[in-house]
């Protein structure tokens, strides 16, 4: 038998977005799948695009229901994977798709989150650099707990890492903007989120400094680049179901060239299957990663002021968290790193 996978969370976007994909998986098999109040319904109920599923019943989110598979996906909210991750036997695969396990700092935990730290995993973010010129990757080969980055981390991170790892950059004065499609707020209803608010309008939200995954994309530039980051982040929403476009700046250290931004860019990524640095006056745009596990970038000098613009373009369901929970999954269970996730979007 080839290797099962429980999906908890099933009814939600990222589970979702993880059936769609594991669905064409070639070594994967889809085992239990698991909701919270939804329990007992079908998924076609909730999930109609996923025809080959559509008479999956839906268990409830147990340890019980989710032990016996070789690989665990938690796609659900906030708080809630600790707990359940705890109860699942060591040697099985847990990929949490959730924030609990994110961070390597307690404080920062608190302050963005609140409440008690769960604990650090493996952070799930292959490609990302680190200083000394080790990829993320090594840190996810044979891992039994992956802690899924959160999307505008993946963004972030991947946009502005490589000038950080080459040391380019200096680490006090980092700014990202970044908007998002709806779908990245999860599928509860919320007031702001209804249609008629969201169509023909962007707005910003977590402004000031406070969005939790301001901690996170700090956490990530110094692991790339071995010195203290400190960097102001501003989600925005954006009249649109999927896709996140990140635009990070930072001040480029005295003497550096373009000539070397540009070779510490496409260097960092010319290896790379899934993050694709564009030819020279190409912009990333959402509406080409749609549904592929790809990042696209482009980066540019701004010389009048001293600072790199780096603009990164992700699905946030795809590369954002599912494709990148099933990238990090492949890693863990020592299978092609690619294996079973599209390079292909759907366009327009
Ligand atoms: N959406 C995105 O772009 C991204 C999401 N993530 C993370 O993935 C996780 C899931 O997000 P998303 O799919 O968007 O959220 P949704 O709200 O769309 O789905 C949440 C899922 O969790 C289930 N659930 C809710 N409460 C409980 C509970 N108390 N116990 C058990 N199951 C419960 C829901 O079941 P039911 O239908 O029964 O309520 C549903 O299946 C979150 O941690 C999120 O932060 C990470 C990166 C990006
Ligand atoms: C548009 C929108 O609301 N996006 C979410 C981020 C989604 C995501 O990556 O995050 P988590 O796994 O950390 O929840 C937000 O800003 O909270």
């Amino acid at each position: 038998m080839g290797i099962t996978a429980a999906v908890a969370g099933a009814s939600g976007y990222a589970g979702g977005e993880l059936l769609r994909l594991l669905l064409s998986h070639p070594q994967i098999e889809i085992g239990t799948l698991t909701a919270g109040g939804n329990a007992g319904s079908k998924l076609a109920d909730h999930q109609p695009h996923l025809l080959p599923l559509a008479d999956r019943v839906l268990a409830p989110t147990t340890a019980d229901e989710l032990k016996g598979h070789d690989l665990v996906f938690l796609a659900l909210p906030h708080g809630a994977s600790a707990k359940i991750a705890a109860e699942l036997p060591v040697d099985t695969v847990v990929i949490d798709c959730g924030a609990d396990h994110r961070l390597s700092s307690a404080a920062a935990w608190e302050e963005f989150y609140g409440g008690e730290h769960a604990g650090t995993w493996a952070y799930g973010l292959p490609e990302l650099p680190r200083a000394g010129g080790e990829r993320q990757r090594e840190n996810l080969r044979g891992a039994r707990r992956i802690a899924v980055p959160g999307c505008y981390p993946t963004a972030s991170s991947l946009a502005l890492a490589p000038g950080f790892a080459a040391g380019l950059l200096e680490g006090d004065d980092v700014v990202v903007v970044a908007a998002s499609g709806t779908s990245g707020a999860g599928k509860a209803a919320k007031p702001n989120l209804v249609g008629s608010e969201v169509m023909g309008s962007m707005s910003p939200y977590g402004v000031g400094g406070v969005h939790r995954h301001t901690p996170e994309i700090e956490q990530n530039l110094e692991l790339a680049g071995g010195l203290k980051v400190t960097a102001s982040f501003t989600p925005t929403l954006a009249p649109m179901s999927r896709g996140i476009l990140a635009t990070a700046t930072a001040r480029i250290r005295p003497g550096v060239t373009p000539e070397q931004i540009r070779e510490a860019w496409e260097n960092t990524y010319r290896d790379e299957a899934f993050v694709h640095v564009l030819p020279p006056g190409r912009w990333p745009r959402t509406a080409d990663t749609l549904g592929a596990n790809t990042a696209l970038i482009q980066v540019a000098v701004d010389a009048r002021v001293g600072r790199v613009v780096a603009v990164s373009a992700i699905d946030n369901l795809t590369k954002g968290t599912a494709g990148g929970a099933i990238q990090s999954a492949n890693l863990a269970l020592d299978l092609p790193e690619t294996l079973g996730l599209p390079l292909v979007g759907v366009a327009p």
